[in-house]
């Protein structure tokens, strides 16, 4: 079975401003992937397209099997996918059931309306009035509508911002239920944690280009790096005094090492023998934000084209 969703070479400016320059990617059937980046960094622009609501300068772009730049299939993959857009517009004055109920008909095969009020949590508040909800309320009726017409692929731009932790746990267990169901799930999000969390795969955006894609969990090869061990420096001693070799950074001891169990143990027995203390004893693999922070660090705006179309 070819990928649910193929990206090569995609490019889209707005004006001068290159947003998207040469992107590719594929996503599977059944994963969850998650588009990374600092604000403006291309990812709207690039889920857009790929929903259909915004059209490409050039590359390639596929999604279940059809090009969303393509009119005459537009309205088959609409039927399709699920989109969970930053800002969507409901009708203020529909309850959440009438809400969910009335979009359950543009689609021919939905979901029970009753069944995906429960899922979004949302049980409490069904004849509550739009215009009534709280923020996060409100994101998880965005959720709902993105998953009433059952879609085999569902787009959700950054999900859960404004939830409270409850609300943003609920959501990623439900997103995970979704997946298992054999739902593919494209999501865009700034929190490293839901990432981390919820993605089979991840790629990072930067100034309109991918700079680093692959597993979550090996992305900018974190999986393989070294263990950091720091503490501070007991009174009386210096660096040079420790078992194992060690810097400073921002005033605390910083270990490295590949094999944490025996530093460890080297450095617990100095301390022992000598009566004192590692105080704030931390040991830490790269995170996710880490390998994020570092790859989005230098990271500078779309590119601007000049009338010769070089970019600089
Ligand atoms: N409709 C538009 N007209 C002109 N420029 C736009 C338009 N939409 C986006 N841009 C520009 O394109 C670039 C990419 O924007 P995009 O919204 O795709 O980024 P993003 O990664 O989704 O950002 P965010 O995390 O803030 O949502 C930015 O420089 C943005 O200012």
């Amino acid at each position: 079975m070819t990928d649910a969703v193929i990206v090569e070479d995609l490019r889209r400016s707005y004006g001068a401003v290159q947003a998207v320059r040469d992107v590719s990617f594929t996503v599977a059937h059944g994963e969850i992937f998650a588009l990374l980046g600092r604000n403006g960094a291309g990812k709207s622009t690039t889920l857009e397209i790929l929903e259909g609501f915004r059209s490409r300068d050039g590359g390639r772009a596929e999604v279940l099997g059809l090009d969303p730049g393509d009119r005459a299939t537009a309205r088959k993959l609409r039927e399709r996918i699920g989109v969970v857009l930053q800002d969507i517009a409901v009708e203020p004055y529909l309850t959440v059931r009438e809400t969910i109920a009335r979009n359950a008909g543009y689609y021919p095969t939905p979901r029970n309306v009753d069944e995906v009020v429960e899922l979004v949590d949302l049980g409490g508040q069904a004849r509550r009035k739009v215009r009534d909800l709280s923020g996060g309320q409100k994101r998880r009726l965005d959720l709902a509508l993105g998953i009433v017409g059952n879609p085999a692929l569902l787009f959700l731009d950054e999900p859960t911002t404004g939830f409270d932790p409850n609300a943003r746990r609920g959501a990623w267990q439900l997103v995970r239920d979704l997946r298992d169901a054999g739902m593919t799930i494209v999501l865009t999000t700034h929190y490293m944690e839901e990432a981390q969390e919820l993605a089979d795969r991840v790629a990072v955006m930067s100034a309109g280009t991918i700079v680093a894609a692959g597993p979550t969990a090996s992305l900018g090869g974190r999986d393989a790096a070294l263990t950091r061990i720091t503490f501070a420096l007991p009174d009386g001693c210096a660096v040079a005094d420790l078992p194992v070799p060690a810097a400073l950074v921002d005033g605390r001891v910083s270990v490295e090492s590949t094999e944490p169990t025996a530093t460890l143990h080297q450095l617990t027995g100095w301390a022992l023998e000598r009566g004192t203390v590692l105080a704030g004893l931390t040991v830490d693999r790269p995170s996710l934000e880490d390998v994020y922070l570092r790859l989005t660090d230098q990271a500078t705006p779309a590119p601007v084209r000049d009338l010769e179309g070089s970019s600089r």
